[in-house]
Formats: C-alpha cells, sequence, structure tokens
C-alpha cells in the first residue's frame, strides 16, 4: 500500500481547483440524470454529448487517482475517494475534520442519488461514510489500518436532502489492532445509525513506516 501511495501523481491546489470543479459538474450531472423527465430523442441527444466529452478527458488518463498536497493536518488526501474525494463525482463529498482530542465530524447533504428505501438514505452509502469516519478515526491513533470488522445498527430511516452529521472516535488500541464507534445523526440530533469497527494495520505496512 504505502508503495503504490509513494508513485502517486501529487496535485497542488492551481492543479486540483479546476479537477474538483470538473467532479462538481459531473456530481451535478449525475442527479440530473437519475431525475431528469426529457423524452427519448433528448435524452439520447445528451448520451452522445457526453460521450464525446467523455472522449475528450480520456485523451490524458493517470494510471491511478492523484493525490492531494494537504496542509499536513487533514488525512484525506486521496482526491478520488468515494466518499471524502472532490475529485470523485461520486463523492458527495462529505468534508471530514479532525477536532483535537481526536473527533472525526463533518456535517453532509446527501441527494435522490444515494436513495436506498424510498426517500431515505440507502444502508450501504451510510455504511461508507461511516467505514471512512472510523477509518479517519482510526489513524489519529498512529498509523490507521484495513478494515476488518463493521457492525452497523439502523436504528431509524436516514432522510435524503437534508443536513445530516457523522461523528467517529478511536476507542482502543490493541497491538495492530484499533477499535472506533461513530455514529450518523439527523438534524434533528436523533441518531440513525450506529457503527463499531476495528482496523488492522497490515504487518507489511509498518515495516514500510520503519
Ligand atoms: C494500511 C493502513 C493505511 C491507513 C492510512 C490512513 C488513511 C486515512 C484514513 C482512511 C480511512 C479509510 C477507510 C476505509 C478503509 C477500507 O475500506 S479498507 C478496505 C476493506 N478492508 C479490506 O479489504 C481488508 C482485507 N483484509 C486484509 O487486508 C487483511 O485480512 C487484514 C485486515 C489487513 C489483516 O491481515 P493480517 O495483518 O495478515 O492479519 P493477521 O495477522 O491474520 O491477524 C492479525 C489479528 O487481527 C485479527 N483479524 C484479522 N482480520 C480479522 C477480521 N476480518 N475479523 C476479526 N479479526 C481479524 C486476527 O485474528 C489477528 O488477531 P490476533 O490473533 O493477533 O489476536
Amino acid at each position: 500500500m504505502s508503495g503504490a501511495m509513494t508513485e502517486r501523481h501529487m496535485l497542488g491546489e492551481d492543479e486540483a481547483a479546476p479537477l474538483a470543479g470538473l467532479a462538481a459538474r459531473v456530481r451535478a450531472l449525475t442527479e440530473a440524470a437519475v431525475l431528469t423527465g426529457v423524452g427519448a430523442d433528448e435524452a439520447r441527444a445528451v448520451a452522445d454529448e457526453i460521450a464525446a466529452l467523455t472522449e475528450r478527458l480520456r485523451a490524458v488518463r493517470r494510471d491511478a487517482p492523484p493525490f492531494l498536497v494537504t496542509d499536513g493536518h487533514r488525512m484525506d488526501r486521496q482526491g478520488g475517494n468515494p466518499v471524502t474525494g472532490v475529485l470523485n463525482p461520486i463523492a458527495p463529498p462529505v468534508d471530514l475534520d479532525v477536532t483535537a482530542d481526536g473527533i472525526v465530524r463533518a456535517e453532509f447533504t446527501l441527494s435522490d442519488v444515494y436513495e436506498g428505501p424510498p426517500s431515505y438514505v440507502h444502508g450501504g452509502m451510510s455504511a461508507m461514510v461511516l467505514d471512512q469516519a472510523l477509518g479517519m478515526a482510526a489513524a489519529q491513533t498512529g498509523v490507521g489500518g484495513m478494515t476488518a470488522t463493521l457492525e452497523l445498527r439502523y436504528r431509524r430511516p436516514t432522510p435524503l436532502g437534508v443536513p445530516l452529521t457523522v461523528e467517529a472516535k478511536a476507542s482502543r488500541v490493541e497491538g495492530r489492532k484499533i477499535y472506533a464507534s461513530g455514529t450518523i445523526a439527523g438534524p434533528d440530533g436523533r441518531v440513525t445509525v450506529e457503527a463499531t469497527a476495528m482496523f488492522v494495520t497490515p504487518q507489511h505496512f509498518l515495516v514500510h513506516e520503519r
């Protein structure tokens, strides 16, 4: 894993900003595609235009998503991350912050693109947001690790289109195992999803870090 990290193209702010803008437009396009009511001919015409734009972007292709040059405090330097990545149109994106006492937190809103049961957030999407938040909380303890277990308790439906809060914190470290827990809450502060997870630092990653 660490080998792959060092080989990534690093994007400075000037390079990243227009690509983040591109991702934001594609994000809007995705929502428009899910909700559009245009007729068949217009849908085909737009699809052809999008295919042409896709080819323009493919003209210069990297081997892997680039990383962002960060200020050193942030852990979400993976621009292509599907939860936090500003370069990834499928990311909401969730802007996770870390407080001085190791709490990882963000406010975020999920659009209709993430619908599971009608008018509510897909449970897999909640799991993905929590996996990321708990993983970042685990990384606050030192090296961080790969998700070995992730247990979710869906207490009540999570609403779409309103501000949600995700919070996570590491609880303990036992050797290479890091335990963390967290929640997603609705705008009324009531918890909709609870999560606990164990992350394991791969042995080879510790060797690379020395
Ligand atoms: C790499 C670090 C970068 C971090 C940088 C931070 C970046 C900023 C934050 C990003 C946050 C991202 C958040 C998303 C994170 C993902 O999405 S990760 C992707 C999903 N997870 C995976 O694909 C993991 C796949 N599994 C594996 O790679 C390996 O099985 C693992 C988990 C690394 C463990 O492998 P291993 O080191 O060979 O483990 P092993 O020596 O067999 O076992 C060690 C101990 O853990 C226990 N254990 C291992 N696996 C399990 C399990 N699944 N269940 C229960 N116990 C287990 C063993 O029983 C053993 O316990 P003890 O006998 O010591 O008591």
